[in-house]
């Protein structure tokens, strides 16, 4: 367990007043509201300071007042119960000036979710229970603030709500379910949907007519629609049926929301419902039809079912006819989620892996190229800026965590979250058991799991890995996102799927033959050649050390050839300055230094241990040669380093540069040990070239069709191979 301060330490010699808080705070929003557009970073959470959220029911604890909040104490088994009376200051979090009943001021700090349906529900004149309070110093002497990291540790209250104080109730603003209706369509009008949905409630509660309430739960569906809460749009849409043939309105909405959770067969379910009872409509005709696309998508996943060119040609606007002679990369990506299903069941299947706890499996044989499943992101936000990444997918999976807890809490929840909670890690604390369960009303949320579920299990996804590859695209734009299939499978420095990203869809295609019942490996990052450097990254990320066949081959080479493989590459990579030349001309003498060099890289790889096995110390500098030798058109050069490039990634391939092999081959006659790299298919056309230079048309064909097909396995579906030129 972290080391939490549970027992009450001493309360705050000085704190300010009240006026002094409130004064404070207007100045802080007066110079907020002159910078509207002021950035809104997301607070990460810090696993040492890493405390569980409140799982009891406000109404079982004690209610204390804010004049008993002990410092830098988490106060365990007790509540309190405020009124806000500010609007909140948006920082890393929202700041509000909240008071008891007994007159006592403080600050509310609510981080990590000013927008999601539990935060939107701290508006100024709002009563509010905060659940076992973190009071906490914020820096100078006396200032101290109630921290909730939790969002379900906070709860918004109805006005109505018998715990709350009389000091602090104002009675309820509006009488009666007419004007909750009224003051409801005000505000949808006005496009606050958390008002709007507040109000519905209100309205709901203060009637109990079913012919009043059908229509007020058709409204408050249709808002948590916009709102994205698809798990309360489907319960109110249902909740509004009256039996009649009305009825197509409910199962029309409850249909969307389930398409929003993509359920498609629930959502199917409802939207032939809602045909049966209105045939002519055509909203329901056409989300039907979606819905049967979804549907065959899921089922069938094959090429023609996703139209991936298709796809990828809606993911790019190109600049309009003003700029059309500027640049490539002026080109802007729109709309990255791709109204698409998951193709996952047919080919795999999860089950319990004989060293990584549970991974993925072949369901059936599969060739090599074959698309094993297409996966859309169960939660990726459309943000590729490497700074803000990672904060935007973990503020994404609290709020749908919050707002759609049915659907979502136990898939996630039930990922991987690395080595602590009972795993060793003395750092963070067992789970309670009630994460995901709704606890007054609400969800219990634990955002310090969130975020290890996070860091396991995310992936960096380019907008299109097709458009990646290009040597103009910018670097490090990748979004992040979760995939919770793809999430299961373990990692293999040599694998035999390879992953890659049109949008929000993730593609896995098989890169050797698989048999039934094989584990399906992916890379979970680019593999360092060095065993050790790649080892210590995946400790770092995921806390394993990697048992695939090249780190377990390589662990039976002394430390002395480890040694010297590393002083060589060390060598090779000061000579050459880690680059590859472009077409210049490189001086003879630094070729045969580079050439040299890479023969004593070769002889540091025992046979014994390297045959038949990536020897990846030697891409760099194979591939060094094979760009210095085409800048001298030597082409016999360039077919022999190329070919050394393919057995370095662990293909078989002749050694003596004979044009008697079939290239084509090589991805299901080469073992279990290949790697498949976009550098893979360059050689490939590089040996294209060549073998055409020197008189092999037919050899080089081949080796553009084996380019074309591993190009296919990189970047997903088939690609023209000049984007790598681009
Ligand atoms: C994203 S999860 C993969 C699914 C996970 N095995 C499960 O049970 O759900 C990542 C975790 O799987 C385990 N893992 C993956 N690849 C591994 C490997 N090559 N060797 C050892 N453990 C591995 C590690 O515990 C890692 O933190």
């Amino acid at each position: 367990m972290a080391a939490t301060k549970d027992a009450v330490a001493a309360v705050p010699a000085s704190r300010p007043s009240k006026e002094k808080l409130v004064k404070t705070h207007q100045a802080h929003l007066k110079k907020q509201a002159s910078s509207p557009n002021a950035p809104r970073p997301v607070k990460q959470p810090i696993l040492s300071d890493a405390y569980p959220p409140s799982t009891k029911s406000i109404r079982e604890l004690e209610i204390i007042p804010l004049c008993e909040l002990g410092a830098e104490t988490h106060h365990r088994g007790k509540g309190i119960i405020v009124r806000v009376i500010s609007a909140p200051f948006v920082g890393a979090g929202a700041v509000s000036i909240v008071e008891d009943e007994f007159g006592n001021a403080d600050k509310l700090a609510i981080y990590n979710q000013p927008d999601s349906s539990i935060l939107s529900g701290a508006p100024e004149g709002c009563v509010v229970a905060v659940k076992e309070p973190y009071y906490k110093n914020n820096g100078a002497e006396d200032d101290f603030m109630i921290c909730v990291d939790h969002p379900s540790d906070v709860i918004l209250l109805r006005f109505t709500d018998p715990i709350i104080p009389e000091a602090l109730r104002l009675g309820p603003l509006l009488k009666t379910a007419e004007e909750w209706k009224i003051a409801g369509d005000r505000a949808f009008i006005e496009k606050d949907f958390p008002t709007a949905v507040f109000c519905y409630t209100e309205a709901l509660e203060a009637s109990e007519d079913p012919a009043f309430q059908a229509p007020i739960y058709t409204k408050r569906a249709g808002t948590n629609l916009i709102l994205g809460r698809y798990d309360a749009a489907k319960a109110d849409a249902l909740a509004s049926r009256t039996g009649g043939p009305q009825d197509w309105k409910a199962y029309y909405n409850a249909g969307r929301a389930a398409y929003g959770l993509c359920d498609y067969g629930e959502s199917n379910t409802y939207l032939s419902a809602a045909l049966k009872l209105n045939p002519s409509n055509a909203s329901i005709q056409r989300e039907h039809a979606r819905c049967q696309a979804r549907l065959r998508e899921e089922a069938n996943g094959d090429e023609t079912e996703y139209d991936f060119a298709g796809l990828l040609a809606s993911l790019v606007v190109v600049a309009g006819p003003q700029s059309q002679s500027q640049s490539q990369s002026q080109t802007t990506a729109v709309a990255v989620h791709l109204d698409r299903g998951s193709f996952l069941r047919k080919n795999t299947r999860v089950a319990e892996s004989a060293h990584h706890g549970r991974g993925l499996f072949a369901a059936r044989d599969m060739k090599a190229g074959e698309l094993v499943f297409v996966e859309k992101a169960t939660l990726m936000p459309n943000q590729y800026d490497p700074a803000r990444a990672s904060a935007a997918l973990y503020a994404l999976m609290v709020r749908q965590l919050c707002d759609n807890p049915s659907s979502l809490s136990g898939p996630v929840l039930d990922l991987y979250a690395g080595g602590g909670a009972g795993g060793g890690d003395d750092r963070y604390y067992e789970r309670s058991g009630k994460e995901g369960t709704i606890v007054d009303g609400v969800p219990v949320v634990d955002v310090f799991l969130v975020e290890r579920i996070r860091t396991t299990n995310c992936f960096s996804a380019p907008r299109a890995t097709v458009l990646d590859t290009a040597p103009s695209a910018p670097e490090g734009q990748q979004a992040k996102g979760l995939w919770l299939h793809a999430s299961r499978m373990n990692h293999s420095c040599v694998p035999n799927t390879m992953r890659s990203f049109l949008g929000d869809l993730l593609i896995s295609r098989a890169t050797r033959d698989i048999t039934e019942g094989e584990e399906l490996f992916q890379q979970y990052i680019p593999v360092k050649p060095l065993p050790d450097v790649r080892n210590e990254k995946f400790k770092e990320g995921w806390g394993f050390e990697c048992d695939c066949v090249l780190c377990v081959g390589e662990r039976r080479s002394p430390e002395a050839m480890l040694a010297k493989r590393k002083e060589v590459l060390a060598a090779v990579e000061k000579l050459c300055n880690k680059k590859l030349p472009r077409r210049e001309l490189i001086p003879e003498a630094t070729i045969r230094n580079v050439d040299r060099l890479m023969k004593q890289l070769e002889d540091a790889h025992e046979p014994e241990v390297y045959d038949g096995l990536p020897r990846l110390t030697l891409i760099y500098p194979c591939n060094w040669l094979v760009a210095a030798h085409r800048g001298r058109k030597n082409y016999a050069k360039v077919v022999k380093y190329a070919l050394k490039v393919l057995r370095n990634f662990g293909f078989r391939v002749p050694d003596d540069g004979s044009a008697v092999w079939d290239p084509r081959d090589m991805y299901t006659k080469s073992g279990n040990a290949s790697l498949m790299t976009v550098h893979v298919v360059a050689a490939l056309r590089n040996l294209a070239e060549a073998y055409k230079a020197l008189g092999y048309d037919e050899m080089a064909g081949k080796c553009i069709e084996a380019a074309e097909f591993g190009y296919l396995m990189v970047t997903g579906f088939q690609n023209d191979l000049a984007t790598l030129d681009k």
